[in-house]
């Protein structure tokens, strides 16, 4: 018999509410300074990650794929990005690289998340939560590697479900694959983050994005 009708959250409990739904309009882009200032001392912080690899390669030889670009079935059951809370007085970059660390095993020999790698920060004002956004590429052979080595992540199996490749690419139905894939429950503002950076990073462009969005099932 499952737990889940005890409806305790044990040690979740004080920070489960920021992994509640909240609509678009309680969440509004912010600048990175902006987010130094004093009134958002008080404010939690998060910070996520798109590790990507632009390649070529043409799926069953007919789709672009576009770009290897990684996110993480979590143990919420929501898709969402490797990341997460950045501990009081913990270096925003600082928290994402331990974040990745613990995640996905993420081999700060290699790569380390920066500031320069940084591509949007959003501010939930209700629930005072400021969520920043990274994106760096990497080398296919470093993509795959890193895969691989999520494996052995010390939160695989529990924050981290597994990881996703994003299928970028529409089908000849018109829906199948990125389309589709818009359609999952999404953690955060992470699908928001995602068509931001495809779009910053030249992966995909607006246009793309928006058939996407308005693309039905049939
Ligand atoms: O990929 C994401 N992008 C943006 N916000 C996210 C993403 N994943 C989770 N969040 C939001 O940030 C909060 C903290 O992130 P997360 O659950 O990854 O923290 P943790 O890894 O420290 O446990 C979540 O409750 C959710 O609201
Ligand atoms: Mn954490
Ligand atoms: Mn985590
Ligand atoms: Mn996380």
């Amino acid at each position: 018999m499952s737990n889940i009708d005890d409806g305790s959250w044990g040690h979740l409990a004080d920070t489960e509410h920021f992994g509640r739904k909240t609509s678009s309009s309680d969440v509004r882009v912010i600048s990175y300074n902006e987010t130094t200032h004093p009134k958002y001392v008080n404010y939690t912080k998060a910070g996520h990650c798109m590790i990507y690899s632009k390649q070529n390669e043409k799926m069953f030889g007919l789709y672009d794929t576009r770009a290897a670009v990684l996110m993480q079935m979590r143990f919420d059951g929501y898709i969402g990005f490797p990341g997460g809370l950045i501990d009081d007085g913990e270096n925003t970059v600082s928290g994402v690289n331990r974040e990745l660390v613990e995640e996905i095993n993420f081999d700060l020999e290699k790569f380390t998340i920066k500031e320069e790698h940084h591509v949007i920060s959003h501010v939930n004002e209700k629930l005072k939560l400021i969520l920043h956004f990274f994106a760096i590429e990497v080398p296919l052979q470093d993509f795959e590697e890193m895969e691989k080595k999520s494996l052995s992540a010390h939160d695989y199996g529990n924050e981290v479900m597994g990881i996703v490749r994003i299928p970028l690419y529409t089908m000849g139905d018109g829906f199948r694959g990125f389309p589709a894939f818009l359609t999952n429950a999404f953690a955060g503002n992470s699908r928001e983050q995602l068509l931001q950076s495809l779009i910053q990073r030249q992966i995909m462009t607006k246009e793309e994005i928006e058939r996407a969005l308005e693309a039905k099932a049939i």
